[in-house]
């Protein structure tokens, strides 16, 4: 099967539900074949951005192109995209090939046409043997996979799936994300999922936008957005990430010094751009962290709370001396005595690579 996939951007795209604003100023780009999630928390706009683009709801104002042409003044039905909804919005009453066919009979294809054109489907998402099924007859992977097939029937240029893993648990929903990344690769369609799911995101995207409060946080591949993330936001969104407040002494070319919450000073090798006083948050990844016997300009003193093993890791929850609770993650090594709990220990920050960001902001 051939697709003839096109670039997305959409530009200053806004929305508002009877006055109330709803997203803001919305602009992003996918290059041509690129899978990208619209990531953020529920009620941020996601949907209405994925509506807005499917030509469902108006871009007021805003213009969204595909392949370089501007689609925002064509209906949905002529903008070349496939969508899936999130409960997939089967036609209970229809078989699956009644389903899949259906948005073909709306282009006057005849009936042998789109009966070859089903098989087709069918066997692209692999459910041949299926056609004469009702939606009810199916499991819901199966279900979605007729949605997928629908939603590619007429050969779009763009395919955009709206929480498409939501109903199904957790085992099924890795199964279908591999395929659904299979498939997409198989057929380089370019693709825009939303999600509310950092690490659906994370596993499905090669570039992710991270939306909150209907507008754009921040754009970028998942490793940029985990390494670097341009606010508090999109720090704690993406990833875990244990906060410490501090409020900063000094800054110069030389290193800053900051005075934390637990009375401790930590020195930073680097300048932050934070005139002395003010208040800030440090964010520390669990797996940067790691626990050391003496204390240092790079160390905290803590406490372990609770130790957890996940698979080849443990992770270990600390309270820091005013009770600041922080996770570190760490290889389980199966050598060393367990450490016990409540034991004192000191924890020593990748101070190169943590994030500092004004306290002021939301988190
Ligand atoms: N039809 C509607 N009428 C009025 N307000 C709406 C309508 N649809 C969405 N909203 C509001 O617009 C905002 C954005 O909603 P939207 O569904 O786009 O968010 P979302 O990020 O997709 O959320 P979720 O993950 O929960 O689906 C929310 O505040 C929501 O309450």
């Amino acid at each position: 099967m051939q697709t003839h996939s096109q670039a997305l951007t959409v530009n200053g795209l806004s929305h508002t539900y009877a006055g109330q604003p709803a997203v803001e100023g919305v602009s992003f780009h996918v290059a041509a074949g690129e899978i990208a999630a619209l990531l953020g928390p529920s009620g941020c706009g996601k949907s209405t951005v994925l509506r807005a683009i499917a030509g469902l709801l108006p871009a007021k104002p805003g213009v969204i192109s595909l392949g370089g042409r501007d689609i925002s003044p064509l209906p949905g039905r002529e903008r070349g995209i496939g969508m899936v909804f999130q409960n997939y919005a089967l036609f209970p009453h229809m078989t699956v090939a009644e389903n899949i066919a259906y948005p073909l009979s709306f282009r006057g294809w005849d009936r042998k046409r789109r009966q070859a054109r089903v098989e087709e489907l069918l066997a692209t998402v692999q459910l041949g043997g299926l056609e004469r099924r009702l939606p009810r007859q199916l499991s819901g992977g199966q279900q979605q996979r007729v949605a997928v097939a629908r939603a590619l029937a007429v050969d779009p240029a763009l395919l955009l799936l709206d929480e498409p893993f939501a109903a199904l648990d957790r085992a099924l929903r890795l199964d279908l994300q591999i395929e659904l990344v299979r498939l997409q690769q198989t057929l380089g369609i370019t693709t825009v999922i939303v999600t509310h799911d950092q690490e659906e995101a994370q596993a499905l995207a090669s570039q992710l936008v991270v939306m909150n409060r209907g507008h754009i946080e921040q754009t970028g591949t998942p490793a940029e957005i985990y390494d670097h993330p341009a606010s508090l936001f999109v720090n704690s969104f993406v990833g875990y990430a244990g906060k410490i407040r501090a409020v900063v002494e000094s800054a110069s070319a030389a290193g800053s010094t900051l005075k934390v919450s637990t009375g401790e000073t930590l020195r930073l090798p680097r300048e932050l751009r934070f005139a002395p006083g003010s208040p800030v948050v440090l964010t520390v990844r669990p797996e940067r962290l790691s626990i050391v016997d003496r204390p240092s300009d790079f160390t905290l003193a803590g406490r372990l709370l609770v130790s957890t093993p996940l698979g080849p890791d443990v992770i270990r929850s600390i309270a820091l001396a005013d009770g600041t609770e922080i996770k570190l993650t760490e290889p389980r090594d199966l050598r060393r005595s367990p450490l016990e709990s409540s034991a004192p220990l000191f924890i020593a920050l990748d101070v190169v690579n943590l994030h500092v960001f004004p306290a002021g902001e939301a988190l």
